[in-house]
């Protein structure tokens, strides 16, 4: 499906017959109309008296059949005809056709077309994609307290441990399944996604068609089903999808961006496509650039700032470490707590405060040397030798070292809590440093 153009890939759509059809209409074809209006939850933005098919008289009703068409030639000539010549004469935003295909399976025949829709004071309806990563249970912890903890639903292609999997809702979801993620979407109500699937920076280079696969195709998937069924979309960037020709100190959010690897490259496509799709056709796209994430509890996917995670692990266990970056190699980095509460609030941010759709967000920004300095105060023994990998130190030393965060921070109020001394002292507590002296003592 992937590579169909999304305009051309509908298979089944609803139609009424033009000739017989006595609801005024505005100047596209009524099954542009229905379209627009059932699966978009809008008015007609001309406002002619379209009704959405829930809302049609019986009779005119009896004329809607889900039967297979020629789609592509009848909705190429609506869509043309449409952005040609709109009734009103204003610009319509008009939904990736892909969007409207409909299965059997899943629509029965006399379904409404509109979509369940939820007050304000309703929770909405969450899915997590790739949630069994470093970051995806310590959200889904995070969003039940808040939503409630059969509102958040975790997903991924992995087998959860027990106690992920008898922690709340958890389902298969593999993102490059296109009608399996949107069956998904509809059977569960879904109104907010969280897109945390992906291949991260080293993991992408040494798999490139796997991460070009599951960073991109299945970005596809998610912003079409996201656009479909009107969802907030939440996809993470990171500081690399900056290059080596970006400011590199500080990053701003819009300057020059020309990543030198396939995860970079994947995100910022990701970024750009989010953006294009919430302009053209009013998603609610929102976008973090994070740092490297350190965590305790859980384990980084294969990135370039893993080091900073594995520095406490191995401090703990052995009392040594040996790191692949360079000892000045700066990275902006971030605890996950700070992570994730800046996405829930991004997420929560009025739509009129997001003067953008992607912003950097930043805590700290420390070099290995740095970073053991401040270990060595809780493990003063830890041994410390460098091994240089060459792959990771190329990326590292094209990604920003410091990010500048103003707009976010400017926009809905965010503010880091962790800074490095902190961040240390709470990973040790989390991880039990005190076991570690004992045994060494
Ligand atoms: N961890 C960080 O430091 C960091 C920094 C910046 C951005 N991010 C972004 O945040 C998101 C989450 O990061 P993470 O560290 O948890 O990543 P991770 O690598 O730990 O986890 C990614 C998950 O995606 C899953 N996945 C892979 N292929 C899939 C498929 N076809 N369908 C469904 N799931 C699939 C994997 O099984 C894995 O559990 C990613 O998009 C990442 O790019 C992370
Ligand atoms: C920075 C981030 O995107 C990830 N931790 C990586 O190193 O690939």
């Amino acid at each position: 499906m992937d590579h169909v153009p999304p305009m051309l890939a509908v298979l089944e759509v609803p139609v009424v017959k033009n000739q017989q059809d006595p609801v005024p209409r505005c100047g596209t074809t009524p099954t542009f109309c229905l379209v627009l209006i059932g699966f978009q939850k809008r008015r007609c933005p001309i406002n002619c008296s379209c009704q959405p098919a829930s809302a049609l008289s019986p009779a005119d009703r009896q004329r809607i059949g889900r039967r297979k068409m020629p789609i592509v030639r009848n909705m190429s000539r609506a869509v043309r005809q449409l952005l040609q010549n709109p009734g009103c004469g204003c610009a319509i935003p008009v939904i990736p056709a892909r969007c409207i295909g409909i299965s059997p399976r899943q629509v029965a025949s006399d379904a409404s077309f509109h979509s369940v829709s939820f007050s304000n004071s309703d929770h909405p309806r969450v899915l997590i994609t790739g949630g069994l990563g470093q970051l995806g249970v310590g959200l889904a912890k995070l969003l039940r307290k808040r939503f409630g903890k059969n509102n958040v639903i975790l997903s991924d292609i992995r087998k959860p441990a027990d106690n992920v999997f008898y922690s709340g809702p958890f389902i298969y979801a593999d993102i490059l399944d296109y009608k399996n993620l949107r069956e998904i979407v509809v059977n569960n109500r879904i109104t907010w996604l969280f897109h945390y699937s992906a291949l991260l920076s080293a993991v992408g280079e040494a798999n490139v068609p796997l991460a070009r696969a599951v960073n991109i195709t299945g970005l596809h998937n998610v912003l079409d089903i996201a656009a479909e069924h009107n969802l907030r979309l939440f996809v993470p960037s990171t500081i690399g999808a900056f290059g080596p020709t970006s400011p590199r100190n500080p990053t701003p959010d819009l300057c020059i961006q020309r990543p030198r690897t396939i995860y970079g490259v994947s995100k910022v496509h990701a970024e750009l496509m989010g953006e294009y799709y919430h302009y053209r056709y009013g998603l609610d796209f929102r976008c973090l650039r994070y740092p490297g994430i350190i965590s305790a509890d859980s384990q980084p996917g294969g990135g370039t700032t893993d080091y900073a995670v594995q520095i406490f692990h191995d401090a703990i266990k052995t009392g040594k470490f040996q790191c692949y970056l360079k000892p000045d190699t700066r990275l902006p980095m971030m605890y996950i707590d700070d992570c994730l509460k800046a996405t829930l609030e991004v997420m929560e941010a009025p739509a009129e405060a997001l003067s953008m759709r992607t912003y950097n967000i930043s805590a700290m920004s420390f070099t290995p040397e740095e970073l053991v300095q401040e270990v060595q105060k809780h493990v003063p023994e830890l041994q410390l030798t460098y091994k240089v990998d060459e792959t990771r130190q190329a990326i590292a030393d094209s990604w920003p070292m410091n990010f500048d965060d103003r707009n976010a921070r400017r926009d809905w109020g965010w503010k880091h809590d962790y800074d490095l001394p902190e961040l240390v002292t709470t990973m040790f507590s989390f991880l039990g440093s005190d076991s570690r002296i004992a045994r060494v003592n």
